[in-house]
């Protein structure tokens, strides 16, 4: 099958009326402000670091009636209110094309093929609610656009206020869906009929006819992974789809689904080539990252694997970050970066607090030194910090 979209452009955040998480993300995490579109009821402001960007979409009038989907261009209103991270736009060379394709094959479009134009030139977009929770995609074609984000934005020239020296934020490397229980699958399904995703294998363990199965200390979990078929494997963006498997329903997939009100994103993997520094940089600011157990440096040989690896042990968990080491014989898979093929293979991976008042939606650092994976490891790690937070905060 052809390929049909390429990179992601961006991500849409949604934050309820009068939370100044905008100027977090701006403030904390350096990404610059590059364009704003602002009418009588909602502010949307395009922040971008390396090519990841986000576009945050802000209510100006209190209550579910003071916006309506028709006033977030390039998007739709996603609902409820509370904060969401609930579209990814693709760059998409032929928009009406892939939106014909997507009707029949029954998907839902509440935005058809479109054009907005300006000075610049201009562009068409659609917009397709996937099967899952409250999320959509908006497909672009901005080939005939020379402006510095999209039509009827205005460009922000202001130098910025910080220039976030020594965050090395490169672009967006997954995005990591909650689905709703025994819904992985049709997901996988869908985004491989509609938009030719390709699956992958997240790990030498993975059965491909049951997905990456993790377990244990309640974490019970469910993986799947795909990715875009076009554009270089460095730049293609992964996604990971979660659902929980656990009998008690206290995992933080579990919490994700209660918080948030449904299935949704749950976290995006920003690539970084020097995660160190950039953590280090990101604290500095104020980012407040999960810090997992002081055991996981200590137990099962974690500390000789990080020095193995090239790491420093003791800087590793002072800052709080997690490595992975891809068990050997696992290459040439799809998802591996060709470019990058060192006989040790690793990641290294931290995450931040949720970005929202609810236990919902966050960001991660990932630098892979050629790992494509995740690893499980980590994943536990997480789950186990996560706990503790949780703990904490009754
Ligand atoms: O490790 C990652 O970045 C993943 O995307 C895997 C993952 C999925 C769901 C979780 O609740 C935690 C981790």
């Amino acid at each position: 099958m052809a390929a049909l979209l390429s990179r992601p452009c961006f991500i849409s955040l949604h934050m309820p009326y009068r939370k100044g998480w905008a100027q977090d993300l701006a403030n904390t995490f350096c990404f610059q402000p590059v364009a704003v579109r602002e009418t009588s009821r909602v502010r949307q402001l395009a922040l971008r670091r390396g090519s990841a960007i986000f576009l945050v979409n802000e209510r100006l009038v209190p209550g579910p009636a003071g916006a309506s989907s028709r006033d977030f261009l390039y998007d739709v209103d996603p609902r409820p209110t509370l904060g969401t991270a609930s579209n990814v736009c693709f760059e998409v060379d032929d928009v009406p094309g892939l939106c014909k394709r997507l009707q029949s094959r029954g998907c839902s479009l509440p935005v058809p093929p479109t054009e907005v134009r300006d000075d610049g030139g201009s562009v068409t977009y659609g917009v397709a609610s996937s099967v899952v929770g409250n999320i959509s995609h908006t497909l672009l074609d901005r080939s005939r656009y020379r402006g510095p984000f999209l039509p009827g934005f205005q460009p922000i020239q202001r130098a910025p206020l910080a220039t976030g020296d020594g965050i090395k934020i490169t672009h967006f490397d997954h995005i990591t869906y909650v689905c709703p229980r025994g819904g992985a699958r049709a997901a996988l399904d869908w985004y491989q009929r509609c938009f030719g995703f390709r699956r992958f294998l997240l790990n030498p363990q993975e059965r491909p006819a049951e997905g990456y199965v993790l377990g244990g200390q309640g974490a019970g979990m469910l993986l799947l992974a795909l990715q875009s078929a076009q554009g270089a494997p460095t730049h293609g963006c992964k996604l990971i789809l979660a659902e929980s498997l656990s009998k008690d329903g206290t995992n933080q997939v579990d919490t994700f689904l209660e918080q948030h009100g449904g299935a949704g994103i749950q976290h995006v993997g920003l690539r970084t080539t020097d995660i160190v520094t950039t953590t280090r940089a990101l604290q500095q600011r104020g980012a407040r990252f999960f810090t997992p157990p002081a055991t996981y440096y200590s137990q099962g040989g974690k500390a000789e694997e990080i020095r193995v690896a090239g790491q420093d042990p003791h800087r590793l968990a002072e800052l709080g970050i997690l490595l992975d080491t891809t068990a050997p014989g696992d290459k040439g898979r799809p998802g591996t970066d060709a470019a990058e093929g060192p006989s040790q293979e690793y990641l290294m991976q931290i995450f931040t607090h949720p970005l929202f008042s609810e236990e919902t939606f966050f960001l991660e650092l990932i630098d892979r030194r050629g790992a494509p994976g995740f690893g499980e490891g980590n994943i536990q790690a997480l789950w186990k910090a996560v706990q503790v937070y949780m703990d904490q905060q009754q």
